[in-house]
């Protein structure tokens, strides 16, 4: 008997792809970051109301500083990197985001990322704009002098919009915090006080937060917990696969084995390995630590890089950078639950792909935020000088993650729309009221 195919099932926020009706030169795999982020505005625009009068002031970073930053080398010549801080917006407050350190950053990226820091700050509404940074160097290939060297320069040369009111760095890919000790040395140095409140992520030891480092991977197991919950998902058991294993990925991996969860998959730079009978995160790490590569791991079986999307798990955590989940490999995906403990890794064409599927997908504007929410922490305990046991810090962020998961899932479920529209409809709205409250002239 044949039947009738159904018409894909879409929320009223998404448009129809596939890859087999898509003519190439309109690849939507071959979208930039901020095209990205343009297309997921586009997407809220409809739910804004009156508000939506205001939308173009999404769309358009408000500050963007490139920098040359020259350096010398260890041996002796002279290298110049591109540098950017990018202010995307500051209506509800200073902006704040990370810097990365990475070949491939652009300014396009940079952009993206400090929309989205936007976007996530007013999601759990800490009073932030958002910013980011970045320099496009590989950190791998140059010592610890010379990334010194070139953090603090860089850090001079933005010093001219950062600052504990106005714009408030904290670490991204590739960077932590020895670099936020060397951005906080430059800059105090600089304004000539000491001004802990200029970075966050800082060591403890500088006016560091407690409970910092394994924020963002503590954020992405609330979020993944409360989210298995609504879909009835089992956490005793559950299949994990982590693609990234630095500061997010190795903690969310971590926290989710403590729970009882079993990691099947971890893929970073250097390969993928699986596991049927789950990974210990510690062991990989140890192993990691002493051979500098996740192959070869005990117990486990390395698979391609392709490979580690079709795994067999029921929660997927990407946690390394941007457009990893695409047309390419969405449909592979056997996750019903997809985390984004990274910044935009999953293309719009891809996150419709997902949804026709029955995916969830807890959007990165929410499901990381527990890394920034840890940051302002830092930042109100730098100002007032008095600082909280890790147990109330932990306590205060499961708080928040939780209490913005149900309330957004709750707007998701009034509106019928995804998850990531839902966010974007809380926060950008939050952002837009400061706009329109504010008004538009000196
Ligand atoms: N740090 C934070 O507090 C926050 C970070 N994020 C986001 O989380 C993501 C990861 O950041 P973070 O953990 O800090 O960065 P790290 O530099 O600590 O770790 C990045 C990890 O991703 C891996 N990786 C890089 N490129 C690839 C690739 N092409 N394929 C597979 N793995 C890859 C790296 O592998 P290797 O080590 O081998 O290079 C490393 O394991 C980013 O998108 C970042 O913007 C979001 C919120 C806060
Ligand atoms: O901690 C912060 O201020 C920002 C972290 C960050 O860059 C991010 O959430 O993407």
């Amino acid at each position: 008997m044949t039947t009738t195919p159904e018409p894909a099932r879409l929320a009223p926020d998404q448009k129809k792809y596939g890859a087999h009706d898509i003519p190439s030169y309109l690849d939507p795999n071959n979208i930039g970051p901020y095209e990205i982020y343009l297309e997921q505005v586009e997407r809220v625009t409809p739910y804004l109301g009156k508000l939506a009068y205001w939308v173009e002031t999404l769309k358009r970073p408000k500050r963007i500083l490139v920098v040359d930053v020259p350096v010398h080398l260890d041996d002796g010549s002279v290298a110049h990197f591109e540098g950017y801080r990018v202010q995307h917006n500051t209506s509800r407050g200073p902006a704040k985001g990370g810097v990365r350190y990475h070949q491939d950053v652009t300014l396009s990226e940079v952009m993206a990322l400090s929309a989205w820091m936007t976007v996530k700050n007013a999601a759990v509404n800490l009073p932030y704009g958002g910013g980011k940074g970045g320099i496009r160097l590989d950190p791998r290939q140059y010592s610890q002098g010379e990334l010194e060297r070139v953090t603090r320069r860089y850090t001079s040369e933005i010093g001219l919009i950062i600052g504990p009111e106005k714009d408030i760095p904290a670490p991204d890919v590739n960077t932590g915090p020895r670099e936020m000790a060397w951005m906080m040395d430059t800059y105090s140095m600089n304004v000539g006080r000491t001004a802990t409140g200029v970075v966050t992520g800082k060591p403890v030891a500088l006016g560091g937060s407690l409970g910092r480092g394994d924020a963002t991977g503590r954020g992405v197991f609330v979020a993944g917990a409360e989210a298995m919950q609504k879909l009835g998902l089992p956490l005793e058991g559950a299949r994990i696969a982590v693609q990234g294993f630095g500061n997010v990925g190795e903690a969310a991996a971590r926290i989710f084995h403590e729970h009882g969860a079993k990691v099947v998959a971890i893929q970073d730079v250097t390969g993928t390995v699986y596991s049927e009978a789950g990974i210990n995160p510690a062991v990989a790490l140890s192993h990691l630590r002493a051979t500098g590569s996740i192959l070869g791991l005990g117990g486990t079986e390395e698979l391609t890089r392709e490979d580690f999307w079709g795994v067999p798990c029921d929660v997927l955590i990407p946690a390394a950078l941007e457009k990893q989940i695409t047309l390419a490999n969405a449909g592979r995906i056997q996750a019903r639950l997809i985390v984004e403990g990274a910044n935009g890794p999953t293309i719009p064409a891809a996150d419709d792909l997902l949804f026709e599927k029955g995916v969830t997908v807890v959007p990165d504007v929410l499901a990381n935020a527990g890394g920034v929410t840890v940051s302002y922490f830092e930042w109100v305990q730098d100002f007032s000088s008095y600082f909280w046991t890790e147990d109330q810090i932990n306590e205060r962020l499961d708080r928040i993650m939780r209490d913005a998961f149900r309330s957004l899932w709750d707007v998701k479920e009034r509106h019928g729309v995804t998850l990531r529209t839902a966010v974007y409809i809380v926060a950008c709205t939050r952002v837009l009221e400061a706009r329109a409250l504010r008004g538009l002239y000196p």
